[in-house]
């Protein structure tokens, strides 16, 4: 449905896409994930139209964007992580706007507003004035504008940026509604925990690169490095030194207390360390996994990209 392949785009001397491969599948929510300035926002300009690349391809339901930019537009909704509102312009009047900016007028475009204001939960808005609506409302009023066209295809950048706990859910179930309707949608974030129980799809973007991608519980369950803590009674010393040597193991933190490091490996290797540090002189008094968070499995994902 969405592919592209080693797409490279500078700004001036700055490389901000480094050859990035994306896979989406036809009626997925995939949440592409990457830090500030990991190239989410110059990655959906290019696939929305608005951005020329400077290398690699970008295709989207079988048009190359950059030999068929109308028709990618016409399959495509785009909603920006910034939009301006304009003042002296009802809501019902905004959505008309933008109809007659596709050719759709008359009846048919009353319709369509009538709809999509029902779908985005604005239905009583209609005569309010854009800028009197809060930040959640007009996120909502954007995405009804992205709607338009019935695209086939959603881009939406940080769409729940600056939004309440809230608001949040409201935009979720919409999203969700979305998929429900058949749309293929990409949203982008920072912040993978918000995504995780949402989308279908994840792929992680670090400088410009896609590190990695899939159905998201495959991605989540090759990253899951287990997180443990050991302390001793006295010196952590002889406890260190077998971690250092032992294959696979990374120290995350060492503190006067207690070491935490991070392994790959199953059971039957867990306990082999643990009864390596014994035999070598540690007096271990804790042994024990952490629960590893969304945000560190980005992050460790992240760090084993960098290294890539
Ligand atoms: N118009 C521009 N001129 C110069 N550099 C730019 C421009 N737009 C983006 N960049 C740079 O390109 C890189 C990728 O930026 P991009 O906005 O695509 O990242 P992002 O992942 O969307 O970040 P954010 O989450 O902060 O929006 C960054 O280093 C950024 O500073």
């Amino acid at each position: 449905m969405i592919r592209t392949s080693g797409l490279v785009k500078y700004y001036g001397r700055i490389m901000a896409l480094q050859g990035l491969d994306m896979t989406v599948p036809q009626g997925a929510i995939y949440g592409f994930i990457g830090q500030n300035g990991a190239g989410k926002t110059t990655t959906l300009r290019i696939l929305a139209g608005l951005l020329l690349p400077d290398g690699g391809a970008a295709e989207i339901a079988g048009y190359d964007v950059v030999r068929h930019p109308r028709a990618v537009r016409g399959v495509v909704g785009y909603m920006p992580d910034f939009f301006g509102v304009y003042d002296d312009l009802r809501v019902g009047e905004y959505l008309l706007f933008y109809a007659a900016a596709y050719g759709i007028r008359g009846q048919r475009a009353a319709r369509l507003r009538d709809d999509l204001l029902e779908l985005v939960e604005l239905g009583d808005k209609r005569e309010a004035f854009v800028d009197t609506l809060s930040r959640g409302m007009q996120q909502r009023l954007c995405l009804a504008r992205s709607l338009i066209h019935d695209p086939q295809v959603l881009l939406l950048d940080e769409p729940a940026s600056g939004l309440d706990p809230l608001a949040r859910v409201e935009m979720r179930e919409i999203l969700k509604e979305l998929c429900r309707m058949g749309k293929t949608i990409i949203i982008s974030s920072h912040i993978l925990s918000e995504l995780a129980d949402l989308c279908t799809h994840i792929g992680m973007v670090t400088a410009g690169r896609i590190v990695r991608q899939g159905l998201l519980h495959e991605v989540l369950a090759a990253a899951h490095r287990r997180n443990f803590i050991v302390r001793c009674y006295g010196s952590l010393a002889p406890a260190l030194a077998v971690l250092e040597a032992w294959p696979g193991v990374e120290i995350i933190n060492t503190t006067e207390e207690q070491v935490e490091f991070s392994l790959s490996d199953g059971p039957a290797q867990v306990a082999a360390l643990l009864k390596e540090m014994i035999s070598s002189g540690a007096a271990v008094t804790h042994f024990a996994e952490t629960q590893q968070s969304l945000e560190d499995t980005f992050l460790q994902l992240a760090r084993e990209g960098d290294k890539a």
